[in-house]
C-alpha cells in the first residue's frame, strides 16, 4: 500500500496478524478452504533467533494437514523421554519412550529450531495464492464494528515507507504474541495462573557432538533449577533458573555449560532472560475478532506445550471460520471457539506449573522428597506412560462435542493409524482431508450413514484396522470433525450430532 490498497468495496475475508508459526498456520488452513487472507507482519524475514522448540504428535497432525509435516521431519528430532537428574547430573529417575511413534502417526516429541520451522510455513504459505504476507507491515489499530457481522477496519503502518493506510477484514485473527495489540483491541485482559519465574534460556551452536542421551534433561536441583536438550545436529538448549536479584548477565555460563559440554567449543546464539509466565486472556474473542497463539495463553515450558497450544487454537478455529465466511455454517459455530479451547489451553498451562513445580519446587526439603518419591517411578507399570503422555484434555460438551451416556469418544481426538486403501495403507488423515469423516465398522447403520451424508463427511470403514476397531470400542461409528475431534461415538440412536448446524 502506498497506503494499503485491498479494493474499498469489497471486505477481505480475513486479516491474520503475525506470521509466526500459529498465524501462517491458520492462514494456510484457511487457504485450503479457499478463504482468502492478509497476514500483517512487523519482520521482514523469518525472526531468526530460536524461540520454541518443542511440538507433540498430535500437533504434528495440524502441521500434516498444513502440508509440511514430512519437511518437519526433516528438521526436527524425536525425544526418547524424560530424565530427572540431581545437581551433580546424576540420573533420579528416566522415563523412555518404549516406540517413538504414538498413536497419531508421528514421533510422540519432537525437538526443533523455531525459525526452520517458519521457513517451512513461509514456503507453504507462498503455494496458496489466497495468502498475501506482507512483512514490514505493523498493525497501528484494529477498530471493531459495533455491529460483529461487519466488516473490522485495521490500521497498517508499512514500515518501510512509513504509509499508514487500512484494510477491512470479515475477520481479524490475533496471532501477535503475548503483548497483542489485538487483545488491547477486544478489551482482554490475561489472568493470572500464579506463576512466575526469571529463567535464562541459552541456545548454543556446538560442532563438536556432545555425548548426551536424546532425551529432555530436567535438573532438579532447589539451587540451580535447569533444563537442557539437544534440539538439533549441532544445537542445544539450556534454560537457567535465575535466583532473586541474579541478571542474565551475572551466572558465568561456561561453569554452567561446562558438565555438559566438558569445554567443548561452543558459539552462544543467545543468551536471553525470560520471564516464563502462566497466564490466560479472559476473553478470546469479540464479534469476529479472534486471540490465538500467545495472545490468549502463556505458560511455563515444563511440557513443552506453548506453541502446540497456538497450533491447536488455529485448527480449532480456521474450519469452523471458513464455513462460516463461506456461509456454509451458521455463525453460531463461532461460539465454541473459546469454550472449546481456552479450558484446553488453562489445563495444559496448569499442568506444566505442576510438573515444573514437582520437578524443581520445594527447596532443598523438596529435593530430598523428590529423590526419595520418584527415584523408582520410572519402573513403575503406567508412570512412564503417565508423564510422557502428552494426551491432551477432552473437549467438554458443546453444540460440536454432543457427549453422550457411555460416550468414551466425544471430545478426544481420533487416533491416525494408517488404513489399507485400494493404493496401499494411508494416513487416516490423508484419507479424511479437510472433510467431516465418519469411522464405523460393520455395515453403516441408517444414523451415521445420514449424517454422513448432510455433512459430506468422508467414510471410513474400520474393519480392516485393528487400530481404529481398537479405538471405537463398543461404539458402532464415530463422527470425526475437520480438526479430527470427535462429535460423537453414536452409542445411542437419540444424541443428536451437530448436522443442524451446517447447510454443506
Ligand atoms: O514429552 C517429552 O518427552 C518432552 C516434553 C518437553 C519438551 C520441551 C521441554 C520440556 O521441559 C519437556
Amino acid at each position: 500500500m502506498a497506503a494499503m490498497t485491498v479494493p474499498p468495496a469489497e471486505a477481505l475475508p480475513v486479516v491474520v496478524v503475525g506470521a509466526g508459526p500459529t498465524g501462517l498456520t491458520s492462514a494456510i488452513l484457511l487457504a485450503r478452504r479457499g478463504v482468502r487472507s492478509v497476514v500483517l507482519e512487523r519482520h521482514r524475514d523469518v525472526y531468526p533467533l530460536p524461540r520454541a522448540v518443542h511440538l507433540d504428535d498430535e500437533v504434528v497432525r495440524i502441521l500434516q494437514r498444513v502440508g509440511v509435516a514430512e519437511g518437519f521431519r526433516a528438521i526436527s528430532r524425536p525425544v526418547a523421554g524424560l530424565r530427572l537428574v540431581d545437581g551433580g547430573l546424576r540420573t533420579i529417575v528416566e522415563f523412555r519412550r518404549d516406540s517413538l511413534e504414538g498413536a497419531h502417526g508421528w514421533p510422540q516429541a519432537n525437538l526443533f529450531d523455531q525459525p526452520d520451522l517458519e521457513r517451512l510455513l513461509r514456503a507453504a504459505a507462498a503455494e496458496h495464492p489466497e495468502i498475501d504476507l506482507r512483512g514490514g507491515h505493523e498493525v497501528v489499530r484494529a477498530q471493531l464494528p459495533a455491529n460483529p457481522r461487519d466488516p473490522v477496519r485495521v490500521h497498517v503502518r508499512d514500515l518501510g515507507t512509513g504509509a499508514v493506510g487500512h484494510v477491512d477484514a470479515r475477520a481479524l485473527l490475533g496471532c501477535d504474541g503475548a503483548n497483542s495489540p489485538t487483545r488491547a483491541a477486544i478489551g482482554a485482559a490475561m489472568r493470572d495462573l500464579r506463576f512466575e519465574e526469571r529463567w535464562l534460556v541459552v541456545d548454543v551452536l556446538c560442532p563438536t557432538r556432545l555425548d548426551v542421551w536424546n532425551g529432555v534433561h530436567q535438573v532438579c536441583d532447589p539451587h540451580r533449577a535447569a533444563t537442557f536438550m539437544q534440539v538439533g545436529a549441532e544445537r542445544y538448549r539450556w534454560e537457567f533458573r535465575l535466583r532473586e536479584g541474579e541478571t542474565s548477565a551475572d551466572p558465568d555460563l561456561d561453569a554452567l555449560l561446562h558438565p555438559w559440554t566438558g569445554g567443548a567449543e561452543v558459539e552462544v546464539l543467545r543468551r536471553a532472560e525470560y520471564t516464563f509466565r502462566a497466564q490466560v486472556a479472559d476473553r478470546w474473542r469479540r464479534g469476529r475478532t479472534f486471540l490465538l497463539g500467545d495472545a490468549a495463553h502463556l505458560t511455563p515450558p515444563f511440557i513443552g506445550q506453548g506453541l502446540g497450544s497456538g497450533l491447536r487454537d488455529a485448527a480449532n478455529l480456521t474450519w469452523k471460520l471458513a464455513a462460516v465466511l463461506t456461509g456454509t455454517a451458521d455463525e453460531c459455530l463461532l461460539d465454541t471457539y473459546e469454550p472449546e479451547r481456552r479450558p484446553h489451553a488453562t489445563t495444559m498451562i496448569r499442568t506444566a506449573v505442576a510438573v515444573g513445580w514437582a520437578m524443581t519446587g520445594g527447596g532443598p526439603l523438596g529435593a530430598t522428597v523428590r529423590r526419595r518419591a520418584i527415584a523408582g517411578a520410572g519402573r513403575i507399570p503406567g508412570v512412564t506412560d503417565l508423564v510422557l503422555k502428552t494426551t491432551s484434555p477432552r473437549l467438554r460438551r458443546g453444540p460440536l462435542v454432543r457427549t453422550g451416556p457411555r460416550d468414551r469418544l466425544a471430545g478426544t481426538l481420533c487416533p491416525q493409524p494408517r488404513i489399507p486403501t485400494p493404493t496401499g495403507p494411508r494416513r487416516l488423515d490423508d484419507v479424511l482431508g479437510d472433510a467431516f469423516g465418519i469411522i464405523h465398522r460393520g455395515p453403516i447403520e441408517p444414523a451415521p450413514a445420514t449424517t454422513a451424508r448432510r455433512l459430506g463427511a468422508v467414510v471410513v470403514r474400520a474393519d480392516g484396522c485393528p487400530e481404529l476397531l481398537r479405538w471405537l470400542g463398543r461404539s458402532r461409528a464415530a463422527l470425526i470433525r475437520p480438526d479430527r475431534v470427535v462429535v460423537t461415538g453414536f452409542p445411542s440412536q437419540d444424541v443428536p450430532t451437530c448436522v443442524e448446524l451446517f447447510s454443506a
